[in-house]
């Protein structure tokens, strides 16, 4: 088996492929930026497209009217690969034609209950139909990733069995790049039996690690609007710093806390293999942007990280007895099997607290799971802020024009909840 040598990765997400003209972007990026070795270009769904096949999905599974958003999910797609000279006429192949005809299909056939399965069957289509058209215009070699990316069957978050990943991705990759750049699906995979899986929202980043952990890449580059990674979301934050380069294991705890630039998992396969990911600006594309790798540094600036949607849930136990190991297990257990993922938590004498995504349905069957061994009481439309590496300043700047719910505080980060400001801009 032969190692593609000096790999590159190459990820853009939904907004470097949003319309037309950013496709184009895209494809002056890859001839300037991409070296001539070996390419992989890993691509998410277009725009919102994810979103709006999770709406379809919703309305099609409850039995309501989808068609007229279906439809315009299709003249999107095929608008845009049109306006690129790409469609299925001047590619003499009718792939996008085939893709929405399964999509059609798919969703006309739903079965009643088997929501997160038959989820990963339809949403995967945003992937499918934006590789085809990037493939298209990069003249590239389109490569499905599912048959190689290997999960069990946990929808919706597979989990990666990473030795036949490996395996595969080393039986079948370095021969194919050698013909030219690859391109393939951000987000999928596939379990043994044949059906595809996601890995979870925003998962596309994680995809890049994944390829670049198996095949021994180079390097990582995700190509994004912002110019790398700063030390807050600039949508609610002003004055945002940029981290000219950045470790490891600092930017695993920021997107840990909700960073939203790099999804979480993205950052252990590419440390555990030495492979520096470079965050890039696609707007700005010679601009330096961020590196992440093994580097010390000193004390960075505070970082600020904003995660809304969230839930405040406490448990009391029903007799004024204290929370227990006992108690704890049966809660943790209940939040494993619902999938609620802990943000932060606090307990009391006789009461357990935790901060969790807001989710009505998850909520609810963990309230029915609990409701009889526990008194609880929840609040929603709340927002969950971390400052790493805080001083005075930053909690002042923070929590002063607000009511904290709960605050926690370590030796390098302080964490509050506190109820939701809509479209709040920090100054
Ligand atoms: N610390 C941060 N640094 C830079 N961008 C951030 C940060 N935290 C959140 N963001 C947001 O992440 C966005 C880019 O990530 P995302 O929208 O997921 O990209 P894509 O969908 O293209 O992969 C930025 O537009 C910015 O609003
Ligand atoms: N399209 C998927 C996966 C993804 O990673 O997208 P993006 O790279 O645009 O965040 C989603 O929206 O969740």
């Amino acid at each position: 088996m032969q190692e593609p040598q000096q790999l590159q990765i190459f990820k853009f997400g939904g907004a470097s492929v949003k319309d037309a003209a950013a496709i184009r972007n895209l494809s002056s990026i890859v001839r300037a930026h991409g070296q001539p070795g070996p390419l992989l270009v890993v691509v998410s769904a277009m725009g919102k497209t994810t979103n709006a096949l999770e709406a379809i999905y919703q309305l099609a599974h409850t039995g309501q009217e989808y068609t007229p958003q279906l439809a315009l999910l299709r003249d999107f797609h095929l608008g845009v690969a049109t306006e690129l000279g790409v469609s299925d006429e001047a590619a003499g192949t009718p792939a996008l034609a085939e893709l929405l005809e399964q999509l059609h299909d798919r969703l006309a056939t739903l079965l009643p209950g088997d929501f997160d399965k038959q989820y990963d069957q339809v949403v995967s289509f945003g992937e499918l139909l934006a590789t085809r058209i990037v493939a298209r215009a990069l003249q590239a070699q389109w490569l499905d990733c599912r048959p190689l990316i290997r999960t069990d069957h946990t929808w919706r978050e597979g989990r990666v069995d990473w030795a036949t990943t490996e395996r595969n991705l080393r039986a079948t990759l370095p021969g194919q790049l050698q013909h030219g750049p690859i391109v393939t699906q951000g987000f999928l995979g596939g379990t043994a039996g044949g059906h595809t899986t996601t890995l979870g929202r925003e998962g596309s980043d994680y995809t890049a690690a994944i390829l670049a952990y198996c095949l021994g890449a180079a390097s990582v580059t995700i190509w994004k609007d912002v110019a790398g990674l700063l030390n807050a979301d600039p949508k609610f934050f002003a004055d945002t710093v940029r981290y000219p380069e950045i470790s490891y294991q600092e930017t695993i705890e920021m997107a840990y806390y909700g960073a939203s630039v790099i999804h979480p998992k993205t950052i252990k396969p590419l440390a555990v293999r030495g492979i520096p990911l470079l965050v890039k600006s696609f707007v700005d594309p010679t601009a330096e942007g961020t590196r992440i790798h093994d580097c010390r540094h000193g004390l960075l600036v505070p970082a600020f990280i904003r995660k809304t949607g969230q839930c405040l849930i406490s448990f009391e136990s029903k007799d004024l007895t204290f929370i227990s190991e006992e108690n704890l297990e049966v809660i943790f257990g209940a939040l494993a099997q619902v999938r609620l993922k802990i943000h932060l938590m606090q307990n009391s004498a006789i009461s357990f607290s935790v901060c969790t995504d807001f989710s009505a349905y998850r909520l609810e069957k963990l309230l029915s799971a609990l409701r009889e061994q526990f008194t609880i009481h929840y609040n929603t439309g709340l927002e969950l802020y971390t400052i790493k590496n805080y001083d005075a300043a930053s909690i002042q700047r923070l929590t002063d024009s607000r009511e904290l719910l709960l605050e926690q505080r370590s030796r390098q980060t302080f964490q509050f909840v506190c109820r939701g400001g809509v479209n709040e801009f920090v100054k």
